[in-house]
């Protein structure tokens, strides 16, 4: 599987924000997107996954097979939200997410596990903290089988020790030929990845 962007330009508002953004992602490279206040990079993000349009140039999944056609069909976005009911509880949100987007390597209760947080699963949502709320968000990618990773400040909230942990769940994503395409203002422990500077191309 391979990502390619050409050209790619993202508005907002009628406004342009970035144009002439261009990489290539193989199996298993990760790129990290920095870049100021207001740079775009969450605008990148969502034109990537298919929630802005496009403004110009083009994006695209190559070799994704019969199971991953189109970026929509490879992606997990995590946005700044979570995406979870508050009212559900832990395990019924990773649960949903588990057969919205077909059953990734772990079950929910080893997902659980891996972000630190085994044990809490029959908890509404609701109840957890910040942080909590943000390592479960991380849960939802383990339990999915979506080898495109779209995150959006995925680290934010979160304290040392889940950061590292979460630089590991990274790394070994892209060692199962996973892709990654991380906005961040903070260093992700993410070894070798690729590097992407905004808010000087517009
Ligand atoms: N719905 C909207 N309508 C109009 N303009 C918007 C809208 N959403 C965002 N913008 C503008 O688009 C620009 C890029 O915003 P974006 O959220 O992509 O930046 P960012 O690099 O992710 O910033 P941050 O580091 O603060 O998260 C900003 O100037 C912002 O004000």
């Amino acid at each position: 599987m391979r990502l390619i962007a050409e050209n790619l330009g993202g508005e907002r508002g009628g406004e342009p924000v970035f144009s002439g953004i261009g990489f290539a992602l193989e199996k298993g490279e990760a790129l990290v997107v920095t870049g100021p206040n207001g740079a775009g990079k969450s605008t990148l993000l969502r034109v990537i996954a298919g929630l802005l349009p496009v403004a110009g140039g083009r994006v695209r999944i190559e070799g994704g097979g019969e199971d991953f056609p189109s970026i929509a069909s490879a992606c997990h976005y995590l946005g700044h939200q979570n995406a979870m009911k508050t009212v559900l509880s832990v395990a019924e949100n990773l649960r949903f997410w588990r057969d919205f987007a077909g059953a990734g390597l772990l079950s929910v209760e080893e997902a659980l596990e891996t972000v630190g947080l085994g044990g809490i699963g029959h908890l509404p949502f609701g109840y957890l903290s910040t942080g909590q709320r943000r390592r479960i968000s991380i849960a939802k990618l383990l339990v999915s089988q979506r080898p495109l990773w779209l995150l959006d400040e995925p680290t934010a909230g979160l304290d040392k020790a889940s950061e590292a942990r979460f630089g590991g769940v990274m790394t070994d994503h892209c060692r199962q030929g996973g892709v990654i395409i991380a906005a961040t203002h903070l260093p992700l422990g993410l070894d070798g990845a690729k590097a992407l500077v905004m808010g000087e191309t517009v």
